[in-house]
């Protein structure tokens, strides 16, 4: 039986008799947090066209976020914004409610409270993910494949200009693994002997990799991986042009949270 699987009856003829088959069934009660929001209601649109996903409260500013568990959610996907997520993960987490995440903002502080969170509300699974669409996961794996062959590294992401953060989630999840795969293979730091004059005009460093941010009305979300060795790039580049790339992937997170208690980060284990 699936953790929130309910079993159910069918009648059926056999023999000129009636009989029951017991039918389990699967379905999950969501909550989505920032429904009103560009990726929030593309979620919403997504949960609603689910044959084994019921759309039991949506929430956005104004409304109470209680509502979620009154509702009897099982699981709340939260794409609203870094200052508030938090609040969300504490009220959800306490209350023994799944969350997927794909809201932005969260550094090593913030994953140990809710690390800690977590171990209070034991079966309680939260995901967050920097990025939910299948070409961006692909593109951080390959660019951390990539890394242990080439001298240099930098990423150029480029997104819409009412974006809430800088650099993107994916561009700093991009730069951890680029940089972990850099030490596992031995690779000192990027070379760089450049003198600045002006702040900034190199971009931010992530774990000793630099991160440009381009913000331009007509883009969505947008990454280059820029890899160099001697005579040659390599550029590994992503590209959403609809909100749309990121359902499947929340869908896939709603379906396998409450098999994963606990804290994961990135949504490359649940495919
Ligand atoms: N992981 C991934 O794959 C992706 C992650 N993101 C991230 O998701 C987040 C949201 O992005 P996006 O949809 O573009 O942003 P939007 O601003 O379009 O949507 C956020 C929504 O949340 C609402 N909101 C804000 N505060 C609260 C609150 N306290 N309670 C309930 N709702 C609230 C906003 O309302 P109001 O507008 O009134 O403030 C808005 O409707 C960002 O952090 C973004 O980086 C985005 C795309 C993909
Ligand atoms: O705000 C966005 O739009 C996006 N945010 C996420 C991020 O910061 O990486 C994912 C995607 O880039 C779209």
């Amino acid at each position: 039986m699936p953790a929130w699987g309910s079993a159910c009856q069918t009648r059926g003829r056999r023999g000129g008799t009636w009989h029951y088959r017991e039918r389990v069934s699967e379905r999950v009660a969501v909550g989505v947090l920032g429904a009103r929001g560009r990726v929030g209601a593309e979620v919403c649109r997504g949960v609603e066209a689910a044959d084994d996903l019921d759309l039991v409260a949506a929430v956005d500013v104004g409304d109470d976020p209680q509502e979620l568990v009154s509702r009897g959610a099982q699981v709340v996907v939260d794409f609203t914004h870094p200052d508030v997520v938090m609040g969300h993960l504490e009220l959800l987490v306490g209350a023994g409610v799944h969350a997927v995440v794909g809201t932005t903002g969260f550094d090593d502080e913030r994953l140990a409270t809710l690390r800690g969170w977590l171990e209070s509300s034991p079966g309680t699974g939260v995901l967050i993910a920097p990025n939910f669409s299948i070409g961006a996961i692909l593109m951080m794996r390959f660019a951390a494949e990539a890394a242990a062959y080439y001298e240099s590294v930098e990423i150029v992401e480029l997104h819409h200009p009412d974006k809430a953060d800088a650099p993107s989630g994916t561009a700093r999840r991009t730069a951890q693994l680029v940089a972990r795969a850099r030490r596992e293979a031995g690779l000192g730091a990027v070379p760089d002997a450049t003198s600045t004059s002006l702040d900034g005009a190199r971009g931010a460093d992530v774990d000793g990799v630099h991160v440009h941010s381009v913000r331009a009305r007509g883009l969505l979300a947008h990454q280059e991986v820029v890899l160099g060795g001697p005579g040659e790039t390599l550029t590994i580049r992503h590209d959403s042009l609809d909100r749309a790339s990121f359902v499947p992937g929340v869908l896939t997170g709603v379906r396998g949270i409450a098999a994963q208690p606990g804290l994961t980060v990135g949504l490359e284990s649940f495919l």
